[in-house]
């Protein structure tokens, strides 16, 4: 047996990219792209992929070489999932809500031969251009992208892309791809506890998240994609690829207003969308009004951050059927997934959105996911209590981080590759996070996990958003501080209230021992709170200077949801700092 050897017929490597030719083949006549009133076909997007390859390499784009882009969810960046690295390149797709420093860092960092920009980010890009021309930085070549609906006539520099695409040879030879370990794609972590690390996807990698993903949420032939989750992250967490395997329609909306996704939801029949359950409380927010009626149930894969069960009851109350997913940028987005058993639908909808809320089992193109002791790597017992840190080991796990050794070394260990999240599993195997091990609150020598504290914190009926954080205690060293946003501003919420509800639901030293009202919690472009800013916040307000306030004759004198609350100096402090 062993003398059978690999065949151009039997071995080919594995890549996404080749996805497109075969939509080409299969699926040419059916609509690949809707973005306002443009539309265009499989074999046109085919043809423009072509095009773009072409392009790209009449400029000197060589393979290896990075090609960056800083631009929402358009028809242009969709296509360069697939024209870029068809000429041998590595897209980097760069998070439009960074700030000039940023950008400049990840261009700085990963070398960027060209960079593709928006119209709308022209100043974002010419400021972060700005900098790296003041440093040793080499400045990549810069493109811009117009409004393809409207065009603006925006530039940034000599080159615009469909005029770049005018110029493209569709029938040009473009580089075959000869090793599968070749990078596809350059993505930069969020930097929610540390700098944005620069991941790197292999094609191989990228192929098999593709299609086990696919299986995992269920995603037939012809969805309809609405792009609601950001295509910077993570690839779109690789339905940018999945839809040309799929034969999908992919909605592309600017905006990500409630307005704009029931419009599209409604005018498209759109079928399939993903996003982090920030975007569940625009859209119940969208739905306040009861102006919006799903016609038929949309899927929904949520991750990114945890979803509330209380949230992800009232989503799928209202139409949504909702998917959940834990995943990361070193693991090609999803790893874990909620996978749902039939039994559980008769359950109680309070029940159901409890097992929801847990992350899951490992997707197909992971060898492993478990749960481990981080001193020992023993795992820990199914029994959904003993806490350890969650280990991924398969190939949808990144190559490396770009440049930074020191990051590799810590990143991977044993043969596995640690996530620094902390979680347990459950006697059915399902995997639980718990916290992320940064945000561990450990009080008196106990560990609080700040996500059970948040979970109850969500059941309460007046909470609409809240995040736990570590608060110094000269006794305990640390103990819980709640952030609280109200869900009606006018009604109005104490603290007294908040710390009752939570006194009655959960052991004693989890309780927060300080509960602060905000207009909002401060996220990073990603939704994701940033727990670092809040945790900046909680230093200064320790129980030994700051007294619960008791209320007077019935009357709560805390600051209350409807009160001029900017004027607590803590919370003007935290509306500082949610503005930074
Ligand atoms: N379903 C989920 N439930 C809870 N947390 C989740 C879920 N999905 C993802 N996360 C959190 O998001 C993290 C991955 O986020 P991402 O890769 O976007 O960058 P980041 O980890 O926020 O940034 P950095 O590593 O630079 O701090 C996970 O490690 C986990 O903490």
């Amino acid at each position: 047996m062993d003398q059978l050897p690999k065949r151009p017929a039997n071995y080919v490597p594995l890549s996404p990219v080749g996805f497109l030719p075969r939509a080409n083949a299969v699926y040419g006549d059916r609509t690949s792209v809707i973005y306002g009133r443009v539309r265009f076909t499989w074999s046109q997007t085919y043809t423009r992929c072509r095009r773009l390859a072409s392009a790209l390499l009449s400029l000197g784009v060589r393979r290896g070489d990075v090609v960056s882009v800083l631009a929402p969810n358009v028809p242009a960046m969709y296509e360069m999932h697939f024209g870029v690295p068809m000429a041998g390149a590595v897209l980097n797709t760069i998070n439009t809500r960074l700030d000039a420093g940023a950008v400049a860092t990840i261009l700085r960092h990963s070398a960027a031969k060209l960079l593709f920009v928006d119209y709308e980010y022209t100043r974002l890009a010419g400021d972060a251009l700005r900098i790296l021309a003041g440093s040793d930085g080499a400045v990549p070549l810069v493109a811009v992208i117009d409004d393809l609906d409207a065009p603006t006539g925006a530039r940034l520099g000599e080159l615009e892309y469909e005029a770049l695409l005018a110029h493209g040879d569709p029938d040009a030879e473009l580089p075959a791809l000869t090793d599968e370990w070749d990078a596809v794609t350059l993505n930069y972590t969020s930097g929610t506890t540390s700098a944005p690390k620069g991941v790197v996807y292999s094609h191989r990698g990228a192929y098999l998240s593709t299609t086990s993903l696919l299986l995992q949420w269920g995603v037939g032939t012809e969805p309809v994609y609405l792009w609601t989750l950001p295509m910077f992250h993570c690839n779109g967490w690789t339905f940018t690829w999945g839809m040309a395997a799929r034969g999908g329609v992919n909605v592309c909306i600017r905006d990500t207003r409630p307005a704009d996704i029931y419009r599209a939801i409604a005018r498209h029949r759109v079928t399939h969308m993903c996003c982090a359950p920030v975007v569940f409380s625009i859209l119940l927010d969208g739905d306040a009004a009861g102006r919006h009626h799903l016609e038929a149930p949309v899927h929904v894969l949520t991750g990114g951050a945890p979803p509330p069960a209380a949230l992800l009851e009232r989503v799928e109350r209202i139409g949504f059927r909702v998917t959940h997913a834990y995943g990361l940028t070193e693991a090609t987005g999803p790893a874990l997934a909620c996978e749902w058993r039939d039994q559980w639908d008769r359950l109680p909808h309070p029940e159901r959105a409890r097992l929801k809320a847990r992350q899951g089992v490992s997707v197909l193109s992971l060898a492993d996911a478990d749960v481990k002791d981080a001193e020992t790597m023993a795992s820990v017992p199914r029994d959904g209590k003993t806490v350890g840190e969650i280990v991924l080991r398969g190939s949808s796990v990144m190559k490396g981080y770009l440049n930074n050794p020191k990051a590799n070394e810590e990143a991977f260990r044993g043969g596995w590759f640690l996530t620094g999240d902390v979680g347990v599993v459950h006697e059915d195997g399902y995997i639980e996070i718990k916290d992320r091990s940064k945000d561990v609150i450990i009080s008196g020598g106990e560990n609080i996990c700040s996500k059970e504290v948040e979970e109850v914190l969500f059941r309460h009926p007046a909470v609409a958003d809240a995040a736990v954080v570590a608060m110094p205690h000269p006794r305990w060293g640390e103990t819980p501080c709640a952030f609280v946003v109200a869900r009606d501003r006018d009604a109005g919420v104490s603290e007294e209230d908040v710390l009752a509800f939570c006194g009655k639901r959960m052991a004693r030293f989890m309780v927060p021992k300080k509960v602060v009202l905000v207009d909002a919690l401060p996220r990073n472009g990603l939704g994701k709170v940033e727990k670092v800013k809040l945790r900046e916040a909680a230093r200064k307000l320790t129980p030994a200077t700051v007294q619960t306030q008791k209320p007077t004759k019935g009357k709560t004198t805390t600051s209350t949801v409807g009160g001029r609350r900017d004027e607590h100096p803590v919370v003007a402090h935290i509306m500082a700092v949610s503005r930074l």
